[in-house]
């Protein structure tokens, strides 16, 4: 028998099967979808099993030289997707069956010399090397005893030591001591009489081992009875007791305090909603819906009835969650309806609990899983729904190979398992409106909050006024007003700094110079607790200059706000208010998130101050006023999508106030009141904005009137990257359709990176049979000098990032 192996190289010339013969003693266990150890040239690999086939058009085919698994890790769909999403992604067969599976998986191989004759033999040195065991591993060997090396080769030569591959799986599963008596039958009397009478601890060992009926972890045990393992060893020595290691599942959600919730009763409106979404289920054929729902109109309560429906079906259930939003709230919310049904996953977890998560839902020990984007390679294989919720959100997309869209891979496993996938979102993606449209999703509109309550209102404040009224503080008067207001009425705040494309820079105030990254075109953030100047691309870091490197002045400043900042001033405007700040500096601790919501939810602060973090997932009844400090510092940045996020960024965070009985009030702070993004957040009128923002694309030939590609192309030397862009840019023109326009070449926004210079070039299509078969060509015609000079050429198909 022969296993089609997919091996671990992420290269071009290996982005095919490889055959191999499976030992006759394996012929039985080998199944596409395992991961096995391969020779691949001089080394020894690991490999994905593809297929098996009862022969091959090669000869002298190499063995499998071990397997990894004893069930396949990726089931027969996933294998189909692997090969669906290479072709989407212009990627490599090997980095999709990897983003699949928890990084635990992706097996090391170490080489080991083993021994195999008598050491006694042995030079004194090697002798001493090998110790008490009888391997020892190669790097140890070269790197601590590199004289020895000769030696060891003559000893392989004669066969008293060998060299051997053995596979470190990273994904360690945690263990525990477990203890249990051993004989059994006997009573406690007998049992007892094995002991001296002076054995008072042992004796009590036994005893509670015997009465407890069940086997215990062994600290437990110590700690109960108050004693140490030196009571034990005799116990097990004379083999009274025995103890064994079990495998524990690491629990990410410990020591929370869950609460469990029934079904609420759906208002009106809510059922209408579900019905088309429960008729999908029981009909078994796929359908997308996308669920059009104002902020508070109850999205989750829906997503909550179907998946009990989907679970009641025997099926089971994927929720994706953008990562910022998967807040032990939201969690919870999924927890406390499904209890531990429900494994989680996200990038806050180790790459332990990550494995031990993934193994819950790939051993059928949980039906739902609520996670970030990767979450949607969940290895279920009875899949009745998959939910995407603020499915208009950027993060769906992966930013590296292979670059998919979580959307994209969600309706492959709808049309798979011939279930309904549901988009949901108070501002859909302009993509997934304009398909809902066109009849492609079926489009399910939620269009007021749960019991009619009502939308915010929102203010819409001019800054450029307030500071020619002499106000030249952070906050307008009337946010301050407001502020006021909640904290006389013990009613609380949200205040949002958005920071994408906002930083605190350096410039001096006499001659305009700005502090930027020798290594990168971009300026230096200040950080003030270290009072230095970082780079956010690549970390480089120097201190805060004192005086101006350009003209020599002392005036240089650091401009810009962040939120530390917002604090301080806080404290200056109203003194008395308890402040939580929430930003990546106040949340790095595991679990301190989740301790600055609980507060802040339990009351204990008047003000609750965040970036991203804090826009999407929040439902805590007392916040009636949320204020946005500084509306468009994302509208300014060169992507097309810029508008269409400050409106999403906007409805979302005002989406936070009034959502429970108190009516809610919102402040938008901004240098461009007129913009329509931010003008429409007032009427909260998304059909309004969905319609100016589609007719700025049709002008201007973005998405969704036309598909995008961009080409990036990095290198250390300038001259090399203009060069191989110029060739790609005239390559592509001459190669595609008169009607797609290619862009380029042009410097990239952020034209070096880490010393690497960077071009780009963008392909606009209505319908470009070519394009694939094109780029393939491209990356064909540059892989040797990618594989093996500095030349970087990255292809995305959708791009979301521009920078
Ligand atoms: N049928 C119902 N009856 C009573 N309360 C409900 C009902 N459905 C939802 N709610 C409550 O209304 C509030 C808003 O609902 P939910 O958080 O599900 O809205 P959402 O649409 O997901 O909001 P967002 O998109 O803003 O996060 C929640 O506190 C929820 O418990
Ligand atoms: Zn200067
Ligand atoms: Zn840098």
């Amino acid at each position: 028998m022969i296993a089609k192996v997919i091996v671990d190289v992420p290269a071009q010339q290996t982005d095919r099967l490889f055959d191999y013969r499976i030992p006759p003693e394996w012929e039985e266990v080998v199944k596409p979808g395992m991961r096995v150890v391969v020779p691949f040239g001089p080394r020894t690999i690991q490999g994905f099993v593809i297929e098996i086939a009862e022969s091959s058009s090669h000869n002298k085919l190499k063995r499998i030289s071990n397997i990894l698994d004893v069930i396949p890790v990726l089931t027969q769909e996933l294998l189909e997707l692997g090969e669906w999403l290479t072709d989407q992604t212009l990627s490599f067969k090997i980095s999709a069956y990897h983003v699949m599976l928890p990084a635990a998986l992706r097996a090391k191989v170490k080489k080991e010399v083993v021994l195999r004759g008598d050491p006694a033999s042995f030079d004194m040195a090697l002798q001493a090397a090998f110790g008490k065991t009888d391997r020892l591993n190669w790097d140890v060997l070269t790197k601590e005893h590199a004289s020895l090396v000769r030696l060891v080769q003559t000893y392989i030569q004669k066969g008293v030591l060998d060299l051997e591959y053995v596979v470190v799986d990273k994904g360690n599963k945690k263990t525990e001591r477990v203890l249990r008596l051993a004989a059994e039958g006997e009573t406690e009397e007998e049992l007892l009489r094995h002991l001296s009478a002076r054995a008072a601890k042992q004796r009590e060992v036994i005893s509670f081992l015997y009465n407890q009926k069940n086997p215990i972890k062994t600290n437990e045990l110590l700690r109960i009875l108050e004693t140490t393992r030196a009571t034990i060893t005799p116990l097990l020595k004379r083999g009274l007791l025995n103890e064994t290691e079990e495998e524990v599942y690491r629990d990410p959600t410990e020591g929370l305090d869950i609460q469990e919730t029934m079904p609420l009763e759906l208002t009106e409106k809510q059922a209408a909603v579900i019905a088309p979404i429960l008729k999908s289920l029981e009909s078994e054929v796929h359908e997308p819906f996308l669920l059009h729902g104002v902020t508070g109109s109850g999205k989750t309560e829906i997503y909550l009835q179907a998946i009990d429906r989907t679970l009641k079906d025997g099926k089971e259930a994927i929720v994706l969650v953008p990562e910022i939003a998967l807040t032990p709230q939201m969690v919870n919310r999924f927890k406390g309806r499904f209890g531990s049904k429900v494994a989680v996953l996200h990038s806050g977890l180790s790459m332990g609990e990550k494995y031990d998560e993934w193994r819950k839902i790939h051993r059928d020990e949980v039906k739902v899983v609520v996670g970030a984007r990767s979450a949607i390679f969940a290895p279920f294989k009875n899949l009745g729904i998959i939910i995407i919720d603020e499915e208009h959100e950027s993060s769906y997309k992966q930013e590296e190979n292979p670059r998919y869209h979580a959307r994209d891979v969600a309706m492959f496993r709808g049309r798979y398992h011939k279930c309904p996938v549901i988009l949901g979102s108070a501002t859909p993606s302009l993509e997934s409106y304009a398909r809902a449209k066109k009849g492609r999703y079926t489009l399910l509109p939620l269009t007021e909050r749960v019991n009619n309550r009502a939308m915010p209102e929102v203010n819409v404040v001019d800054m450029r006024e307030e500071l020619r009224a002499g106000n030249r503080s952070m906050f307008s008067a009337a946010l301050l007003e407001k502020m006021q207001e909640r904290m006389d009425r013990d009613e609380q705040t949200v205040l949002f700094l958005n920071r994408r494309g906002y930083s605190t820079f350096v410039m001096c105030r006499d001659c305009g110079y700005v502090a930027t990254c020798d290594h990168c075109d971009i300026s230096l953030t200040y950080h003030r607790s270290q009072n230095q100047l970082k780079c956010h691309y690549c970390g480089h870091e120097e201190a805060m200059p004192t005086v101006c490197e350009s003209c020599g002045s002392e005036h240089i400043r650091f401009f810009g706000t962040g939120t530390q900042k917002v604090e301080e001033e806080i404290a200056k405007v109203l003194p008395s208010a308890r402040v939580i700040r929430m930003d990546v500096d106040t949340t790095r601790k595991k679990g301190s998130h989740e301790r600055l919501l609980t507060s802040f939810g339990k009351g204990e602060a008047d003000i609750l101050l965040g970036t991203q973090m804090i826009a999407k997932g929040l439902d805590f009844p007392n916040i009636t006023l949320v204020g946005v400090l500084a509306a468009d510092s994302m509208l300014h940045i060169p992507d097309f999508r810029a508008s269409e996020r400050t409106f999403q960024l906007m409805e979302q965070v005002s989406g936070r106030a009034g959502r429970h009985e108190l009516s809610g009030e919102v402040v938008i702070q901004t240098y461009t009141p007129e913009h329509y993004s931010i003008e429409l957040v007032k009427s909260h009128n998304y059909e309004a904005y969905f319609e100016m923002e589609m007719a700025q694309r049709k002008h201007a030939g973005y998405p969704p009137y036309f598909y995008l590609t961009l080409i990036n192309v990095s290198h250390p030397e300038i001259t090399k990257v203009i060069g191989v862009t110029e060739k790609i840019t005239s390559f592509l023109k001459r190669e595609l359709s008169d009607e797609t326009v290619v862009l380029g070449p042009t410097a990239s926004p952020i034209a070096r990176i880490k010393d690497r210079y960077r071009y780009q070039c963008m392909i606009k299509y209505k319908n470009e049979p070519k394009l694939v078969t094109t780029l393939r060509e491209i990356q064909q015609h540059y892989l040797k000098e990618m594989n093996q000079g500095q030349l970087n050429i990255s292809i995305d198909l959708h791009p979301y990032l521009f920078m």
